[in-house]
C-alpha cells in the first residue's frame, strides 16, 4: 500500500518475542524524534485488567468490553527508560512484563473483537512528527502504509538467553529452557491465529538479529530508514 503523503510518517517494526523490538524502537525513536507505540502494552494491559476484575480468559465478549473501556495512559519518562503504563489510576509498568502476563496477552490476542477494540486506539498514535509502531501486526494491519516496515527476527534459542538475561538482571531466575518453550509456544500461537497473525508483510526488510548486538541492529534499521 502507497504511504499517504499527508499522514505523518510511520516507521513499523514487528516480530517475535525477544527479537529486540522494543529496545530497539525505543533508540530509533528518540534518534527520529518520533513518537512510539508500544501496541504489546496494549495487550498486556488488557490480559491484567481482565484478570484484575475476574473475566475469564476464554469470555471473548467480556474481553472485547475490557479492551473498548481500557482506562490506559502512556506517561513520559526520561530519554532512553520505557514510558510508565498507568491502568485505572495505578502504575502497572512491571506487573505488565512477567511471563504470566505476556503469555495471557498472547491469549486474549487471539480473539478478533478484541484486536478491533483496539485498533483505532494504535491508530490515534500517528502524530506529527512521526511513529515507531512496535509489533506483530503494525506493518500487515494497522499501518499497512506505512513509509518502512522492518520485521526483526532472531533464532529462538538466542530469544530466549537475552529473555534470560533480562529477567536476571531484574532479579528474577527462571530456567532457561522453560522460557525456550514459553517463547516457542508464544510464537506458535501468534503465528498460527486466524486474525493478523504474526508475520513479514509482503513490503517488509527482514533483519535476522541472531549474532548481532543492538547498536548493529539499529544501524541497520537507520540504514533503512535513510539515517545514516
Ligand atoms: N540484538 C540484541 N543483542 C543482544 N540482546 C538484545 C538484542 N536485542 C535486544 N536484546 C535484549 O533482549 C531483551 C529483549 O529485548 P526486547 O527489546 O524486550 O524484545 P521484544 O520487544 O522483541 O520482545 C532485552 O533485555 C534487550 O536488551
Ligand atoms: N501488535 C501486537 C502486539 C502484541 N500482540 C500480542 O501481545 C503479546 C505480548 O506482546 P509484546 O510485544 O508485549 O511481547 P514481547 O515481544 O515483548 O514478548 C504477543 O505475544 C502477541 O500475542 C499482538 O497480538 N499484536
Amino acid at each position: 500500500m502507497k504511504p499517504d503523503s499527508d499522514a505523518p510518517p510511520i516507521i513499523c517494526l514487528d516480530g517475535p518475542s525477544g527479537a529486540g523490538k522494543g529496545t530497539v524502537s525505543q533508540l530509533l525513536a528518540r534518534r527520529m524524534g518520533y513518537r512510539l507505540l508500544d501496541s504489546g502494552a496494549l495487550y498486556r494491559v488488557t490480559a491484567l485488567s481482565a484478570m484484575r476484575h475476574g473475566v475469564s480468559l476464554d469470555d471473548a465478549e467480556e474481553l472485547a468490553k475490557t479492551a473498548r473501556n481500557l482506562a490506559v495512559a502512556f506517561e513520559a519518562t526520561p530519554p532512553g527508560e520505557p514510558a510508565r503504563v498507568i491502568l485505572d489510576g495505578s502504575d502497572v509498568t512491571a506487573e505488565i512484563r512477567t511471563e504470566k502476563c505476556g503469555d495471557n496477552a498472547s491469549r486474549v490476542a487471539v480473539i478478533p473483537a478484541v484486536r478491533t477494540a483496539l485498533l483505532q486506539l494504535q491508530r490515534d498514535f500517528r502524530q506529527a512528527p512521526g511513529l515507531v509502531a512496535d509489533g506483530r501486526d503494525m506493518g500487515t494491519v494497522v499501518f499497512p502504509d506505512a513509509q518502512l516496515k522492518v520485521f526483526l527476527t532472531a533464532s529462538a534459542e538466542e530469544r530466549a538467553e537475552r529473555r534470560h538475561r533480562q529477567l536476571l538482571d531484574a532479579g528474577i531466575d527462571v530456567k532457561i529452557s522453560d522460557l525456550l518453550k514459553e517463547i516457542k509456544a508464544r510464537d506458535e500461537r501468534d503465528m498460527n491465529r486466524e486474525t493478523a497473525p504474526l508475520k513479514p508483510a509482503d513490503d517488509a526488510h527482514v533483519v535476522d538479529t541472531t549474532g548481532l548486538g543492538i547498536e548493529e541492529v539499529l544501524d541497520r534499521v537507520l540504514a533503512l530508514a535513510g539515517r545514516d
